[in-house]
């Protein structure tokens, strides 16, 4: 089949964040098996950080990922397992043991405006013959001159797909058409969009993005992902199909997998809550969500007051640490009034 538009869904790692890195192996594998079944081409699997993120930091994967990419790539019969490696928290000896647990794709990913720090897992994802995809995060913090910078970096690097992902949720459909637009302007190569749920807008968002011509694009089953998820991997198959794409993904079998499968396993329904609208409202990651929840539960005080003071201070992925901090001087804050 040839597809005009790529859906790699993300349930197995962004959705990570949402059960606190607790995928068991048979989980995997039903849902593995259920998008492979539906068609998708692309998914990925891994800590919600990506490769190397079970830590204190980021939190423990209850099953060890290389297990997780084995089992997922063990029942597909077409479908791809991908990973992600964030430069720092991820090696490349982490991508080597990834590759021969089965995966397929890389998917590297550095803050928007770091992409130099990705030169050699990028060579390195070539040079293993993986599809490899540079994925700048936290876009909304850096204008489209930025972004088009960054991404001809990973471009020279060797990145096939470059990624604006909207980590925060943050950005609204015009800022969307803006950075992809001056990618596909400014590069060859081609341009994914990863969106999250925060402001309601995924789907809209990753419409703007396709308009844009964006041809990778990222769905997680029942938004599960973090902060409110992403855009919803079925929805996005639904919507597409109507729009005229061919993306090769069947309608009944991706809502099969998301109804009988995914949402089993949730913790809580996807929503936009008050805590995940002030991230994409103050520009939070949404990795933060569930961190600042029990911070907020700790120190007893409002979780959107330590996101917004995040989003004020513009803190990025690997500063998790400061979540307690904020929360700490918060409850200070309310003692000495
Ligand atoms: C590096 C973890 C992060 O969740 C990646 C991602 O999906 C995003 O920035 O949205
Ligand atoms: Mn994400």
């Amino acid at each position: 089949m040839k597809r005009d538009l790529h859906i790699v869904d993300v349930t197995l790692r962004d959705g990570s964040h949402a059960v606190r890195h607790t995928f068991t192996e048979q989980q995997v594998r039903d849902v593995a098996k259920g998008l492979d079944q539906a068609g998708v081409e692309y998914f990925e699997v891994s800590h919600g950080d990506g490769l190397g993120g079970s830590s204190l930091q980021y939190g423990f994967s209850a099953v060890n990922e290389l297990k997780l990419i084995e089992a997922a790539s063990d029942v597909c019969s077409q479908a791809k397992a991908a990973v992600l490696l964030v430069p720092g928290i991820g090696t490349k000896d982490d991508l080597e043991d990834a590759v021969k647990a089965g995966a397929k794709m890389v998917r590297v990913a550095t803050h928007v405006t770091e992409a130099d720090v990705a030169k050699q897992h990028i060579e390195l994802g070539r040079n293993l013959g993986l599809k490899t995809v540079g994925f700048l995060m936290m876009a909304h913090m850096a204008p489209p001159e930025k972004i088009v910078e960054q991404a001809k970096l990973f471009e020279s690097y060797g990145a096939e797909i470059v990624y604006v992902t909207d980590s925060a949720g943050a950005l609204l459909p015009h800022e969307v058409t803006e950075r992809v637009s001056a990618l596909k302007e400014n590069l060859s190569c081609e341009i994914g969009f990863h969106a999250h749920n925060n402001l309601s807008l995924a789907t809209a968002n990753t419409m703007a993005a396709v308009d844009a011509g964006a041809t990778y694009i990222d769905g997680s089953l029942r938004c599960l992902g973090a902060g409110s998820g992403n855009a919803q991997t079925e929805v996005l198959t639904a919507v597409f199909d109507r729009l005229g794409y061919k993306t090769g993904v069947d309608l009944y079998p991706i809502m099969d997998v998301a109804n009988d499968v995914v949402a089993e396993l949730m913790p809580r329904p996807q929503e936009v809550t008050k805590a995940s609208l002030i991230m994409g409202y103050s520009g939070v990651y949404s990795s933060f969500l569930l961190f600042a929840q029990e911070a907020a539960k700790k120190f007893n005080v409002d979780e959107r007051d330590i996101l917004v003071e995040l989003g004020k201070m513009q803190a990025v992925g690997g500063q998790e640490d400061l979540i307690t901090e904020v929360a700490r001087e918060l409850a200070n804050q309310q003692l000495t009034v």
